[in-house]
């Protein structure tokens, strides 16, 4: 188990391109290996930091398999559907045929009449039923990509961090956290709202090669450095840490010794950077390894 790399950027713009560099790294890596690229998106902030992929040179679009990290129980036209945002940023832009990106099943919605998520309410009749077919659903669709029912490795899964500590739709204190034993679970009193999801749970986070957080703004300060800083909190965040050994992408600045590099990466911008005490690595990527 490796810790955290952390790269911290002046600019968001920076950070953009920066990222969009290492996902074709870790496109091509994949590729090479395994002839096809598996990568999981989340909502909240990070699909605007997904733009400037559609400009990307070298990217091959027909080799992606996309999912999503996690995703609000919504229809896949709402505002507040991560498939919509992603779409929006760059997927709706880019030669990939609607077969290669899996969106939670329209199908198994029973609810298309309410059009407003925010005002659903998470015990409404029949909702935790839909939730979990939607999200049986979810990992059948997975099942089937990964030729497998066993726990999925992801090539590179992109992951947010919430005010509070959370990632996907992962929370603090949530039971949750102690998910093992479905790939893909569902949440019916997520915090943040709307408050039904499905998201990926840790076995499959844990058994990605790549993990990347993205996090800007000063908003973001204080729960970093909580999170890289110290660990033992427990907070979801860092509860991320997968144990494969496949480093593809190389440090040419290594970090300190007790930072040795691993696969989990955290793209950030100076001003969420202020407070962690963390060491910061040089970015720089190698895509043939
Ligand atoms: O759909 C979601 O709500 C997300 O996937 C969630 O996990 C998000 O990534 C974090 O809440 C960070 O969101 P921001 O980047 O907007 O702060």
């Amino acid at each position: 188990m490796s810790a955290p790399i952390l790269y911290a950027f002046d600019s968001v713009p920076q950070l953009q391109q920066s990222l969009a560099d290492f996902i074709l790294a870790a496109q091509t890596a994949a590729i090479a290996k395994h002839g096809q690229f598996t990568v999981a998106l989340s909502g909240g902030s990070l699909p605007n930091n997904l733009v400037p992929l559609a400009k990307v040179d070298g990217i091959q679009w027909d080799k992606w398999a996309v999912f999503f990290a996690d995703e609000r129980i919504v229809p896949l036209d709402n505002a507040e559907s991560n498939y919509a945002a992603c779409a929006k940023a760059f997927l709706a832009h880019v030669p990939i045929k609607p077969e290669q990106v899996h969106p939670l099943n329209a199908k198994l919605f029973r609810s298309w009449t309410v059009t407003d998520p925010l005002v659903q309410p998470a015990d409404a009749a029949g909702s935790a039923e839909e939730a979990q077919e939607i999200a049986d659903d979810y990992a059948k669709q997975i099942a089937e990509v990964f030729k497998t029912t066993d726990t999925p490795s992801f090539d590179l899964i992109l992951l947010g961090m919430g005010p509070d500590g959370h990632t996907c739709s992962l929370f603090p204190g949530h039971p949750l956290l102690d998910e093992k034993s479905v790939t893909v679970a569902k949440i019916l009193d997520s915090p943040k709202p709307p408050p039904r999801r499905v998201t990926l749970t840790y076995p499959v986070l844990d058994k990605a090669s790549h993990i990347a957080f993205v996090a800007t703004g000063a908003g973001k300060q204080e729960m970093l450095a909580q999170i890289l800083d110290q660990p033992e909190l427990g907070l979801p965040c860092s509860r991320v840490r997968p144990n494969a050994l496949d480093i593809t992408m190389t440090h040419v600045s290594p970090p300190a010794d007790n930072h040795s590099p691993g696969n989990v990466y955290w793209f950030v911008d100076k001003a969420a950077a202020e407070q962690t005490k963390y060491s910061q690595s040089a970015f720089e990527v190698r895509s043939s390894l």
